[in-house]
């Protein structure tokens, strides 16, 4: 069973009731709801109710209302689903509650005299509960129609616009005040943005949430294996922040009741249930499952209508995902803007608010690198085995773009932000263990916004081989163990070129049972028979993605699967390619921050035939080269290594330096490459300009300022800059390889379409057949240019394409056995 989410709130001041939504984990064949009341702090728990017994206790509509001195708390399942002020989505959908109507459909300990006592008990307390709340909702309506007498009447008496105010004020007691004041308490300025008006009598301010001693300046340390005892997590207070939610860790399962081998590596907590007595994230999207949300009220009290009335008519339409509505936690050793060495770091930055904005609870876990300056520290700490050595980690949390950010912090993680994949072998590995290790376990311990993601519905998003443990950590840990069998991972393939390669010795760092040694010993002609990670994940993961159509087939043949193409051919069924999308709001001409400034100029579709040339002009004096418009600039970013086929540019120079041209190239890499691009910048000074370094702002402020961007990469997954140079009305001119293959349709000048040139062979003179050809266009046939310029900039390359695909995998992922 898990806990979903909760909410609590007050009936009256003596009594505070709390309604956890409970939903069976057999998604697929019934789901239910049940409800557990919280009565002055001794919970009864566990009590799982079916639809009939609900309506039987309840009332005909599922209907479960409760309201405090106008505070409208109410519940109502099925149809609309509105609990206590928040709408419900995505759960206990008429249709798949369907299935037998069992009284109850989880109970833990069901059966017990004890637990059928507590149900009678919390039965009867609610129906008081009820009572008491028609009763008030009884006095609200009364209040409402007097005030609305007294209203008219003030009203009717034009002569004396002040009596309205006065009027106005005298609705003190049933004045609006904001139904999410304790998250305004708790989150500042972004719930209070986020918080909608509700009536509630200021008078007697509701008592909902936490007391003040859950904010105990305690450090949550692991419980020791073996203990049954309730884990009991109360945050560090943050300085200068309202605490947040005390969480609680139920029965903790005691380490000889585990098997030999497995019980060895269990995590420090096998948490069965969990709790937070303060329940208070409204934010839109927030808890996939429950997806508790703030609504509206004025219209209903306005009205005059019992506060109980459904609220269907003020209801936000519904989520983009639907019923589909889910946990995601995606991990990833780097993510923009606050770490990047690549195309990971923004795929991690951008992916998460696509699919946020689909209504899915979205949380980025990601190692803090250096001292950021919006994430605030939560005060959790944990600590984590790694090799033998204890290593505490703590967490921070920003909310942005209605993504939870959590940065995982530790000394291992710290001031690496120019060397994320850098040091010794085994350093490196032992930073990836500690990082999976806790990111599995977060969804128990973070608590984002009060409420902890729990596994109901949850799936975790792992990106290439620095995180391809967490699938393997998700079933040695736990589901293996019967713990989070609901809980599914998606592995990422960015990149296979790099996998965590080692010798099998290596995998006494990862700390997992024996029988798992198989999953990572892969042999190939290269290694030999070697330790690989990234082989361990694949064969793990619910489903794997990969981040073009062109390069799911390339995986698959020995050539593109780097040793790996065996494995990925057998797990061939859960492979899917989905392009990537861009950030349309960091990397969009209109907008980019980047062109503000040194005569650059944001430009658009409408103008970016005198802007773009604007843009090329400040690019030209900034690096130091002759102004000419009509010189066709050539640019390059990336990567300097094999991968990106800068070999193929250097051998391509002596052609290109004999062009009108100019070329300039900004990257960092492999040491020979770097000083290559020195060499050829001092050899052809008034042509060639060489940016060894890594420079986002230079990176957009190429993109806007080129004419064409190279990309003769020998592989590329997807690649981005060919995205953003479209965009940007720059030219891509690539390998036809992978993703470049997917995304830049060739030029065709008869009819008029495609996007940019390609070339068949990564090799330097198919290289200048294609240069040579776009600069052709470009010097000779204009509209044709200006052809390709509208179409690239007129394509929707946003994340939300992409996002959707996602989705249908996660959700494949689900229902998944
Ligand atoms: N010196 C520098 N200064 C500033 N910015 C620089 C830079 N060098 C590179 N960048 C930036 O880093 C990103 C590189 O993205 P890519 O997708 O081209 O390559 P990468 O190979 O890292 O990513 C891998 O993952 C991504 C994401 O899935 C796949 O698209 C890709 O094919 C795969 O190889 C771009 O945002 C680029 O502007």
């Amino acid at each position: 069973m898990a806990s979903i989410g909760s909410l609590s709130f007050s009936v009256e001041s003596a009594v505070t009731a709390e309604a956890s939504l409970l939903r069976s984990k057999s998604h697929l064949r019934r789901s239910r709801l049940g409800f557990v009341f919280r009565e002055g702090g001794s919970p009864y728990r566990g009590v799982g109710l079916s639809k009939t017994r609900f309506r039987e206790l309840f009332g005909g509509e599922l209907l479960l209302g409760f309201s405090s001195n106008g505070l409208r708390t109410h519940c109502r399942c099925g149809g609309g689903r509105v609990l206590g002020g928040f709408r419900v989505r995505g759960v206990g959908e008429s249709g798949s509650e369907g299935g037998g109507e069992e009284e109850v459909v989880e109970e833990r300990g069901s059966g017990s005299d004890a637990e059928e006592d507590a149900l009678q008990a919390t039965i009867e307390k609610s129906k008081k509960v009820l009572a008491m709340q028609k009763d008030l909702l009884q006095q609200i309506v009364e209040g409402r129609k007097l005030v609305s007498s007294i209203k008219n009447s003030v009203i009717s008496d034009e002569q004396e616009p002040g009596i309205i105010n006065r009027s106005d004020s005298s609705l003190s007691n049933l004045n609006l005040a904001s139904s999410s004041r304790v998250i305004e308490d708790e989150y500042g300025s972004r719930a209070v943005a986020e918080t909608r008006s509700t009536a509630v009598d200021t008078s007697e301010t509701p008592s909902v949430g936490l007391s003040s001693d859950a904010v105990d300046d305690v450090n949550s340390k692991s419980p020791s294996l073996g203990t049954n005892k309730h884990l009991v997590v109360n945050q560090k207070k943050p300085e200068g922040r309202t605490p947040l939610a005390k969480v609680e860790y139920l029965d903790l399962p005691r380490e000889s009741s585990l098997p030999t081998d497995q019980s060895k590596i269990m995590p420090p907590f096998l948490p069965k249930t969990y709790e937070s007595s303060k329940a208070t994230d409204v934010r839109p999207g927030n808890l996939a499952e429950t997806n508790l949300e703030f609504v509206s009220n004025d219209a209903n009290m306005e009205g005059g209508e019992p506060a109980v009335a459904p609220m269907e008519e003020n209801e936000s339409p519904p989520p983009l995902a639907g019923a589909n509505v889910m946990n995601i936690i995606l991990v990833a050793m780097e993510c923009a803007p606050w770490s990047k060495t690549g195309g990971l770091g923004d795929v991690a930055g951008a992916l998460p608010k696509a699919l946020a904005r689909r209504g899915h609870r979205v949380m980025v876990v990601v190692p803090r690198y250096g001292n950021y300056s919006e994430p605030q520290d939560i005060g959790v700490y944990k600590r984590y085995k790694v090799d033998g050595q204890d290593m505490e980690v703590n967490y921070f949390h920003a909310y942005i773009d209605g993504v939870d950010f959590v940065f995982m912090d530790s000394p291992i993680f710290r001031h690496r932000e120019n060397d994320i994949y850098g040091g010794k072998r085994v350093d490196i590995l032992k930073r990836m263990v500690l990082f999976c290790k806790a990111a599995v376990e977060i969804p128990w311990f973070v608590p984002c916004g009060g409420v902890c993601y729990g596994d109901g519905n949850l799936v975790f998003i792992a990106n290439d081989w620095h995180t391809a443990l967490l699938p393997v950590y998700l079933k040695a840990y736990y589901r293996d163990n019967g713990l989070m069998k609901y809980t599914r991972s998606v592995l990422v393939i960015h990149n296979i070129a790099h996998q965590g390669r080692g010798p099998v010795d290596d995998f006494s760092v990862v700390d997992l049972p024996g029988h798992y040694l198989d999953l990572f010993k892969l042999y190939d002609p290269v290694g030999g028979e070697h330790f690989n990670i990234f082989a361990a994940g694949l064969k793990t993961a619910d489903r794997v993605v990969t981040v073009s159509h062109g390069y799911s087939w390339e995986l698959k043949t020995s050539e593109g699967g780097w040793g790996l193409h065996g494995i990925i051919n057998e797990n061939d069924w859960k492979l899917q390619g989905i392009v990537n999308g861009i950030d349309t709001r960091d990397w969009n001409p209109e907008v980019d921050i980047h062109l503000k400034s040194d005569g650059y100029t944001n430009y658009s579709l409408d103008n970016f035939k005198t802007k773009k040339p604007q843009c090329k002009e400040a690019l030209q004096r900034e690096l130091g080269l002759p102004v000419h418009n009509n010189v066709p600039m050539i640019g390059f970013i990336g990567r300097l290594d094999n991968q990106k086929g800068v070999d193929l540019i250097a051998e391509a120079i002596p052609w290109m330096v004999g062009q009108d041209v100019q070329l300039v190239m900004l990257g960092t890499g492999r040491e020979d490459l770097e000083e290559m691009l020195r060499k050829f910048e001092s050899q052809h000074n008034d042509k060639v300009r060489s940016w060894v370094g890594f420079s986002v702002k230079m990176a957009h402020r190429i993109t806007a300022g080129v004419d064409i961007l190279l990309m003769p990469s020998r592989f590329e997954p997807c690649g981005l800059n060919q995205l953003y140079a479209m965009i940007y009305g720059t030219i891509p001119v690539v390998h036809a390889v992978g993703g470049l293959r997917d995304t830049v349709q060739p030029f065709d000048p008869y009819n008029e379409t495609g996007f940019g040139w390609t070339f068949e062979r990564a090799e330097a003179n198919r290289l200048i057949d294609a240069l040579g050809n776009c600069l052709n266009t470009y010097r000779n046939y204009r509209n044709s240019w200006e052809g390709l310029q509208r179409r690239g900039m007129s394509q929707d390359l946003s994340w939300d394409n992409a996002a959707h695909l996602y989705e249908e995998v996660l959700v494949a992922a689900k229902y998944q056995w």
